[in-house]
């Protein structure tokens, strides 16, 4: 029997691929497609808002009846809805929406004492192998004898709302523990002087319909490495976040990443 999804956020850039690739594959059957109540396309099939056909289930303001795993690609604020609405329900949960406070943070980490959670800035394999390749590169180079400096340079399309990206955030945090900095500056301007060597320098661009690229940039004297991923669709985050959804079905309840969903660790 093919595990029953649901999709929160599904009239999204990203919910709608999730609906496409969700419908076609065999060991999945979506059964939900949530969105904001406001959204003028609710009512209609959720297959023909993604491009792929009816699919015979509505864009939704409402939880379907019963589902075995969610997804979650939406706004902050909506998340926290979808993370209630699993704990009351016990349906384990893909959190992949970014750009969460602290306290909302909190939030997911409460929510995975009750339920089997999955949370990654990132779910593309190729972004989280780049963050493993980040952090060997780190360790390596936390001793150089006259330093290395990391700046982290992120471009998505214009849509996007929070900036820094989660997954920029998430390779600083990652190389910051690597080689024990402990500064993050967000782009620079005016005379801000020499730069200091305990720092990671964010960079965030923003332009058409990128789907996003991130370079990590180790700048040392005489020579520079640069690791990039970048992303030509936005299927590669909506494949690993139904693999992380399948994953999640029959996991003890608890806080799970995309290493775990991949075997990167
Ligand atoms: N972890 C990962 O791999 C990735 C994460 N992301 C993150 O996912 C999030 C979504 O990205 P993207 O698809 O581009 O954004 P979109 O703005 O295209 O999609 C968000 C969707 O959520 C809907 N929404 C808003 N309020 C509610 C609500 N109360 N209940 C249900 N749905 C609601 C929006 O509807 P409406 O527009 O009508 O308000 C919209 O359809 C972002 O935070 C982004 O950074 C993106 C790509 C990869
Ligand atoms: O909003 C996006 O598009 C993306 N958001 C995620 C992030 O903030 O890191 C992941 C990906 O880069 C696309």
């Amino acid at each position: 029997m093919p595990i029953q999804l649901a999709i929160h956020g599904a009239g999204g850039r990203m919910g709608k691929r999730l609906v496409a690739l969700g419908s076609q594959d065999p060991e999945l059957q979506v059964v939900g497609a949530i969105d904001n109540p406001a959204n003028p396309m609710c009512g209609q099939d959720a297959g023909l808002v993604a491009g792929v056909g009816e699919l015979g289930v509505p864009l939704s303001g409402t939880w379907p009846a019963e589902c075995q795993t969610a997804i979650d690609f939406s706004v902050p604020a909506a998340c926290m809805v979808a993370l209630a609405h699993c704990t009351q329900h016990k349906i384990p949960l893909v959190v992949a929406t970014t750009g969460l406070t602290d306290e909302q943070m909190s939030q997911v980490s409460a929510a995975a004492q009750v339920i089997p959670i999955c949370w990654a800035p990132n779910m593309s394999l190729a972004v989280n192998l780049t963050m493993r390749l980040a952090q060997q590169a780190a360790t390596a180079l936390k001793t150089v004898p006259q330093g290395a400096d990391v700046e982290i340079i992120e471009r998505h399309h214009r849509y996007k709302e929070d900036s820094p990206s989660g997954t920029a955030l998430k390779f600083g945090e990652i190389i910051a523990e690597a080689m024990g900095l402990d500064k993050h500056v967000h782009g620079r301007e005016g005379l801000c002087g020499p730069r200091t060597r305990s720092e990671i320098g964010y960079h965030a661009v923003r332009t058409g319909d990128d789907p996003g690229q991130h370079t990590i940039i180790f700048g040392m004297l005489g020579e520079t490495i640069e690791l990039r991923v970048g992303a030509s669709s936005r299927d590669s985050y909506a494949q690993g976040a139904l693999a992380a959804a399948k994953f999640l079905v029959g996991k003890p309840i608890g806080m799970y990443n995309m290493f775990d969903v991949l075997g990167l660790d």
